[in-house]
């Protein structure tokens, strides 16, 4: 698979941007100490076909409204300061606006995320996603609902990962698990929400 090139690139139907060094490795090292130091992570509960299931991951939401997923809410809950220099940082990069953040912990290669797009109508039509990953590397995969084009991402310490376009219309995203993997990822999903 070709190497994202740094900065913007058109994938079929979409724009991906990548800045594999986006926090040099000192800083990303306390800003993933500082965060399990300080952050209140959840497990998470989904329900599916009216069951509950406990999500393979911790997570934490910030923002200024709730975030509703697969028939869950996690209350609206302002974003600690320790985040805002990051999230100024993203909108720089990216070059738009966040008002939200969902934090995904995966405690080892257990951990994971199924195959999915962030789709919800509160993030509007073609929502700008900024994901910064700190921690164990882990691929990220993509693929195309129609066409079942595949990208893989190896998704590095301090890395900026930016979906924009279609990205999540027209692609489906996620982590898979990596059984070997011991150690701990962080990763910081910034978002622009609006209430509905
Ligand atoms: O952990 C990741 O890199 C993916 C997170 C993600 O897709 C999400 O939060 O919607
Ligand atoms: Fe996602």
């Amino acid at each position: 698979m070709a190497d994202l090139t740094i900065g913007w690139q058109a994938i079929e139907d979409a724009q991906l941007g990548w800045w594999p060094n986006f926090l040099p490795v000192h800083q990303a090292d306390r800003l993933m100490a500082d965060i399990q130091k300080t952050v209140a992570l959840q497990s998470g509960q989904v329900k599916v076909f009216g069951k509950h299931h406990t999500i393979p991951r911790l997570q934490a939401w910030f923002g200024p409204y709730a975030y509703r997923y697969s028939g869950e809410t996690l209350p609206p809950n302002p974003i600690p300061d320790l985040l805002l220099p990051i999230m100024h940082q993203c909108q720089v990069l990216s070059g738009s606006q966040f008002n939200s953040v969902l934090l995904n912990y995966y405690r080892d290669g257990r951990d994971h995320m199924g195959w999915h797009s962030d789709n919800e109508p509160e993030l509007g039509e073609q929502p700008i996603i900024a994901s910064v990953s700190l921690g164990a590397e882990r691929d990220f995969d993509l693929r195309h609902r129609a066409t079942n084009q595949r990208l893989r991402v190896p998704l590095t310490h301090g890395s900026l990962l930016v979906m924009a376009g279609d990205c999540q219309h027209k692609w489906q995203h996620a982590l898979p698990k990596r059984l070997r993997e011991r150690q701990p990822r962080l990763n910081l999903t910034f978002r622009f929400v609006t209430s509905h």
